[in-house]
């Protein structure tokens, strides 16, 4: 599961370093739900770990996407709470407008998600 979060217009992209053919690919910073954790604390806890921020999950974005990894990518929009991002295992982060979204090379399993959140960067630009 993924966050999208945007800022002044801009949605923060992040650089995986591992698995190897994966490394160097862009998501959506995010990970896996523990058990019995809810999907929001998730994404709170995976994004205090992977960025060293505060969030607050917003809306659903989108559905269920496939991985080739046989899992399924799920997406929502956040907002930054507290703290500024650092890539604390991912590569590189970036924050990208709707005219730069497509400048980094994202996995495939998120690119669907790109585009949905083109649009919504680009009605809200
Ligand atoms: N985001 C993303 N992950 C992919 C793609 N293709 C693919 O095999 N994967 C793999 C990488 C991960 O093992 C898994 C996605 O899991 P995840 O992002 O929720 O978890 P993670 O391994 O990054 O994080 P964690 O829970 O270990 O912290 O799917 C893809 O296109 N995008």
């Amino acid at each position: 599961m993924g966050a999208a979060i945007v800022r002044d217009g801009r949605v923060l992209a992040a650089q995986r370093s591992e698995p190897p053919e994966l490394a160097g690919g862009w998501e959506f910073p995010g990970g896996k739900v523990d058990p019995g954790e809810s999907d929001g604390a998730a994404l709170v806890r995976e994004c205090h770990e992977e960025l060293g921020v505060k969030i607050r999950v917003g809306a659903r974005l989108g559905g269920d996407f496939p991985l080739e990894s046989g899992q399924t990518l799920r997406v929502w929009w956040a907002e930054l709470v507290d703290g500024e991002p650092r890539p604390l295992e991912h590569l590189a982060l970036r924050w990208l407008g709707s005219a730069e979204l497509y400048d980094v090379a994202w996995l495939a399993g998120d690119l669907p998600v790109v585009d949905l959140v083109r649009a919504h960067l680009a009605g809200s630009a």
